[in-house]
C-alpha cells in the first residue's frame, strides 16, 4: 500500500478506536509504506502490491516491548497463573481446542488468529493495527463479517487468486500472515497458500487483432495446459506450421513495455497538469512526479524484457477453456496493454477538470491499473458510494471504446447522464442502445451504453436489433464495463462474455452475495475480486450516511393471526403483510418521522398491500403499473414539495432511483430472504443528503408480523447487511402507538372489515401482485396527484429539525418482553368466529369434501 492510500485510510482506525484512552492510540498517519523486498526472480508485473510491511513490524515491536515490560512489572507469578487458567478452560472446546498452537509470547500486540482448519481469519478490529491488517486481510481473504469490534476472513483459492492478480508475492503473504498472527501460522496454511499460488497469475488471456490467445513467459506451464483435452482442442492452428512440430510451438514476441499511468480525477492527475503546464513555461518537468497511482511508484516503472509465449484459441470455446484453467488451477489473468495497443483507435474522452475522486473509489481503481495495464475483475463498492463514477474513470483511462451493460432500461439512461455529467465525452460520442432506442456512435470510437437482455437474448430480434448486433460483436471493445453483475443470471452473462469482445472487463457491485450460489462463476467470466470497501469505514467518513436499522415486531390481531393459521402459504403472506397493527406502525413511523422533517419511502413488494397501505394513508405510490410521467411527476414532487414527504414504492424502486433527499425507509412487505435486495433498499438512503449534518442519522425500519414466517424472512435478509457491522434493534412496542389521532384500523370491527377484504382477494395477489417491470405497463390502479388536490404551484420548503435526542429515534420506542406462549395459547382457543366467516368456513368445507371426493373416484 502507497503512503497516500495509509494516509487516506487512518481515519477509521481512529473511528474504531472510539472509547479507548488517548495514549494507546497509534498514529497511523505517520506509518511510512515501504515495499517488501522483492526476491531478484520475482516478475516485474508481480512487484505492483505495496505493504506496509516495516511500519507494522516496527509497531509490532513497540507493542511487544510496551507489553514485556508490563509483565516485567506484574512479575513471572501472573505468567504461571495464566497458564493455569488455560489448562482449565481448554476442556470446555473440545474439538475446538486449539491450544496446542502455543500463543507467542507477544501476542497480545498481534490482532490476528487463524484456523489450521479451514482457513478462517480472525481479527482483532480494535487493535491498535487494525486498519493496517485490515488492507493486507481484503486483498488475501473473503471478508465473512465486519462488526465493530472482531472480524472474520476466509482464505480461498479465489481470494488467493485475487492477491496473486493485484500482485503479492506467495512468500510475502505467508510472511505478513505470521507477523500479525497470535500463533505461528498454522503448516496446513501454509501449505494452502503456496500450493493454491503456485500457479496463479503464470497464464494470461491476450486479445489481439480479434483473435483470443493464452500467454505466458514459461512455455512448460503452456505445454502443461495443452496436456488438456478440452484445452487442445480449443487450439487454432495457423495454416503453415507443420504439423509435427507445432505442438511445441508457440508465437513468441516481446512482452509489452510498463510505463508511467495517470487516473484521471486523481491527486496524481492535478500534479501532473500542474507539472505539464510548468514545463511549458520552461520550468523542468521531473519525472518522478509522474508517479502512478497506490500501489505503483517509479521505482517500480521499469522495463520488462521478457519474452512472452502463446498460442491462439477458439473464440467459441473461450469460456470452456477460462473455467478449465480454473479447474486446472491456472486460473488465467486478463491484463489490457491499453497504452501500448496501436490497432484500437482512441477515445478521445477524459474526466472534467472539476470531477475529483474520492479515496476509496481511487484505491479501488489502483488495483485495477496498479501494474500500468487494464486488469480484469470485479470492484465492490457500497450501494451509493459511487460505482458510475469509478466505472467512468476507469473509461478515461483505458481510452478505448467501452461497452457499458446494465440492468434496466432506466439505468441505461442514467449511465449515459452520468457519462456527460462526469467527463467531457459528446453527444456524438456515447450511444444507447434500448428497446426503444438504437444508436450508433460516430466515429470510428465511442460508447455504447445497453442491457443485459438487449445483448443476450437471440429470440425475435428485430432488423434493426440485429444490425446493432453485428456492429457490438463485429469490433473489438478496449473495455466492457458490467453493472450490478451479481443478479445477471449465469446464463446470460456467458453469452455476453463470449459474444462480445473486449480486453478489459470490469464488473461493479455492491453485494457480492447471489441467493443461486453462482457467484464463483464470475471469477472466472469477468476475474477475481480487485477491490471490496468496508462499509462502516465509509459510512465513518461521511460518504454513505450512518444508519439507524430496527426490525419493529407488530403483533398480529387475534382474526387475522386465526386466519393465518389455517390459510395455505401464499395468502398468508398477505395476511402477515395486511396485518392491522403493521398498518398502525407504518402509520405512527411516517407521522413521527415526517414531523420530524425527514422525507420517507415506504417500501413493498407486494401491489396489494402497497395499493391498501398507500390509499388508507393517504399518500402516493408507485409500481410497475405507474406511467413514466406520473412517476416522474410523484418523484419530483418528492423531492421538492414539502406537501409530499412520503411515498410508497415497489420493487421497482429498489435500483436505479436516486432520491439523495430520502432520509427513512420502512420496509412493509418484502420478498422472501432476499440478502441482496436488503442491502440495495438500504441502499436508496446511503446516499442522503444531509448525511454531513452533524449527528444525523438515517432509519432504516423492517415490519415483520410477530410468530409469522416474516420472521425468519426478516432474520435471513438482514445477515447481509450484519456481516458489513449494522445493528438492528428490535422494537417490541411503539410508545404512544395508540394514542395517535386518526389511528387506523383502532376498532374491532373495521379491523375484520379489513380481513374480510383480505379474504376476498385473489389468491395472486398474495404473490407479488401485479408489479411489472420498470418502464412497461401502463397507469391502471395508480393514485394520481389529482386524487390528492396537489397544488400546481409548490410552497417553499419549510424543514423541521429535531433535537439530537430526537434524532437518535429512540425515546418513544420501549423494549417489552411479551408473553411468548400467548399465541399458542391464541391457536388453541375454539374460535369464536365473527359471523362474517361462518358461510365462508361452511363452503370452504364442503369445497374441501368436494375436492376429496372427486379425488377418491378418480383414484
Ligand atoms: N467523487 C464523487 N464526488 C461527488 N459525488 C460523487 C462522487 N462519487 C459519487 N458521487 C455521488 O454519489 C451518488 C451515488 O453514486 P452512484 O449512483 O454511482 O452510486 P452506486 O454505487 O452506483 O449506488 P447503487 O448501487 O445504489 O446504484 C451520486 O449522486 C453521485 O453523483
Amino acid at each position: 500500500m502507497s503512503k497516500r492510500a495509509a494516509e487516506d485510510s487512518s481515519y477509521p482506525s481512529k473511528r474504531s478506536r472510539k472509547g479507548k484512552e488517548d495514549d494507546d492510540y497509534v498514529d497511523v498517519d505517520n506509518f511510512e509504506a515501504v515495499e517488501i523486498e522483492s526476491p531478484p526472480d520475482t516478475p516485474a508485473a508481480s512487484r505492483g502490491a505495496k505493504i506496509n510491511f516495516s511500519a507494522l513490524t516496527r509497531k509490532l515491536a513497540e507493542a511487544r516491548q510496551a507489553r514485556e515490560s508490563e509483565d516485567g512489572r506484574e512479575g513471572s507469578s501472573l505468567s504461571a497463573h495464566r497458564r493455569q487458567q488455560d489448562a482449565l478452560v481448554s476442556h470446555i472446546f473440545q474439538e475446538q481446542d486449539f491450544s496446542w498452537l502455543h500463543l507467542k509470547p507477544d501476542h497480545a500486540s498481534r490482532p490476528l488468529w487463524i484456523s489450521p482448519e479451514d482457513g478462517h481469519i480472525i481479527l482483532e478490529a480494535f487493535s491498535p493495527i487494525a486498519e493496517q491488517a485490515q488492507d493486507f486481510l481484503v486483498a488475501i481473504a473473503e471478508p465473512v463479517s465486519r462488526p465493530a469490534f472482531i472480524h472474520e476472513y476466509k482464505l480461498t483459492s479465489y481470494s488467493l487468486y485475487a492477491a496473486v492478480s493485484v500482485g503479492l508475492q506467495t512468500e510475502d503473504i505467508i510472511e505478513v500472515l505470521n507477523r500479525l498472527s497470535k500463533v505461528p501460522v498454522p503448516d496446513s496454511i501454509v501449505d494452502f497458500i503456496r500450493e493454491r499460488t503456485l500457479s496463479y497469475g503464470k497464464v494470461k488471456l491476450v486479445l489481439k487483432h480479434n483473435k483470443y490467445f493464452v500467454e505466458s513467459s514459461h512455455p512448460e506451464t503452456l505445454q502443461i495446459l495443452l496436456k488438456d483435452k478440452i484445452i487442445r482442442e480449443a487450439r487454432v492452428h495457423s495454416q503453415q506450421t507443420d504439423n509435427s512440430i507445432r505442438a511445441a510451438t508457440f508465437t513468441t514476441s516481446k512482452a509489452p513495455v510498463k510505463g508511467n499511468l495517470v487516473i484521471p480525477g486523481t491527486k496524481e492527475a492535478e500534479k501532473k497538469k500542474d507539472d505539464a503546464a510548468n514545463a511549458k513555461n520552461g520550468s523542468k518537468t521531473d519525472a518522478e512526479l509522474f508517479t502512478s497511482v497506490v500501489g505503483v511508484d517509479n521505482d517500480e516503472v521499469e522495463e520488462d524484457d521478457d519474452n512472452v509465449h502463446a498460442f491462439e484459441i477458439d473464440d467459441a470455446k473461450i469460456d470452456d477453456v477460462k473455467k478449465r484453467c480454473n479447474e486446472l488451477e491456472y486460473p488465467m489473468l486478463e491484463e489490457y496493454d491499453f497504452r501500448n495497443d496501436t490497432i484500437n483507435p482512441n477515445l478521445d474522452i477524459d474526466l472534467k477538470p472539476s470531477t475529483v475522486i474520492r479515496p476509496y473509489q481511487e484505491t479501488s481503481l489502483s488495483k485495477m491499473f496498479g501494474n500500468g495495464r487494464a486488469r480484469s475483475g470485479i470492484i465492490v463498492l457500497p450501494c451509493g458510494a459511487g460505482k458510475t463514477l469509478v466505472g467512468i474513470t476507469a473509461a478515461c483511462t483505458i481510452k478505448k471504446s467501452c461497452l457499458v451493460l446494465c440492468t434496466s432500461s432506466v439505468s441505461v439512461m442514467q449511465w449515459r447522464q452520468q457519462f456527460m455529467q462526469w467527463s467531457n465525452v459528446t453527444d456524438k460520442q456515447i450511444a444507447v442502445f434500448t428497446a426503444d432506442q438504437k444508436e450508433k456512435f460516430a466515429g470510428e470510437s465511442g460508447i455504447v451504453v445497453s442491457t443485459y437482455s438487449m445483448v443476450a437474448n437471440t429470440h425475435n430480434r428485430s432488423h434493426e436489433s440485429k444490425k446493432m448486433m453485428e456492429f457490438l460483436t463485429s469490433r473489438e471493445w478496449g473495455f466492457i464495463l458490467l453493472d450490478e453483475v451479481h443478479v445477471v443470471p449465469a446464463a446470460m452473462f456467458r453469452r455476453v462474455v463470449t459474444t462480445i469482445k473486449a480486453h478489459a472487463k470490469l464488473g461493479l457491485t455492491a453485494t457480492l452475495v447471489r441467493e443461486d450460489d453462482k457467484i464463483a462463476d464470475l471469477n472466472y467470466m469477468i476475474g477475481p475480486k480487485l477491490y471490496e470497501a468496508n462499509w462502516m469505514d465509509l459510512a465513518a467518513k461521511g460518504h454513505i450516511a450512518n444508519v439507524q436499522c430496527a426490525e419493529v415486531w407488530c403483533p398480529m390481531t387475534p382474526e387475522f393471526y386465526r386466519e393465518y393459521l389455517r390459510e395455505q402459504s401464499r395468502k398468508r403472506m398477505l395476511l402477515y403483510c395486511m396485518n392491522p397493527k403493521k398498518f398502525q406502525a407504518c402509520q405512527f413511523l411516517i407521522k413521527y418521522h415526517e414531523d420530524r422533517g425527514d422525507k420517507i419511502i415506504v417500501f413493498s413488494d407486494n401491489v396489494y398491500a402497497l395499493e391498501a397501505y398507500a390509499k388508507k394513508l393517504g399518500k402516493l405510490y408507485i409500481h410497475g403499473g405507474t406511467g413514466q410521467t406520473e412517476r416522474m411527476r410523484i418523484l419530483q414532487w418528492f423531492q421538492h414539495s414539502p406537501e409530499v414527504n412520503t411515498i410508497f414504492l415497489s420493487k421497482v424502486g429498489d435500483t436505479s432511483i436516486d432520491l439523495p433527499e430520502a432520509t427513512c425507509l420502512i420496509q412493509i412487505s418484502s420478498h422472501f430472504g432476499s440478502r441482496r435486495q436488503e442491502a440495495q433498499r438500504l441502499g436508496r438512503i446511503l446516499r442522503a443528503k444531509r448525511r454531513n449534518d452533524e449527528g444525523f442519522n438515517a432509519f432504516f425500519y423492517s415490519l415483520v408480523s410477530k410468530d409469522t414466517q416474516e420472521m425468519f424472512y426478516s432474520t435471513k435478509r438482514q445477515q447481509f447487511l450484519i456481516d458489513q457491522g449494522y445493528a438492528f434493534k428490535v422494537i417490541t412496542h411503539l410508545d404512544g402507538l395508540e394514542d395517535l389521532p386518526g389511528l387506523v384500523y383502532k376498532s374491532r370491527d373495521e379491523q375484520i372489515e379489513l380481513l374480510s377484504s383480505v379474504l376476498l382477494a385473489n389468491e395472486s395477489e398474495a404473490d407479488l401482485g401485479t408489479d411489472v417491470r420498470a418502464g412497461e405497463g401502463d397507469l391502471a390502479g395508480t393514485i394520481t396527484s389529482k386524487d390528492f388536490g396537489m397544488p400546481t404551484k409548490m410552497p417553499s420548503v419549510q424543514r423541521t429539525t429535531g433535537s439530537l435526542t430526537a434524532l437518535s429515534g429512540a425515546q418513544h420506542m420501549s423494549y417489552v418482553e411479551q408473553n411468548k406462549s400467548a399465541n399458542k395459547k391464541l391457536a388453541r382457543e375454539a374460535p369464536s368466529r365473527h359471523k362474517l366467516f361462518a358461510k365462508r368456513d361452511k363452503d370452504m368445507a364442503a369445497a374441501r369434501k368436494e375436492a376429496r371426493a372427486a379425488a377418491g373416484g378418480k383414484g
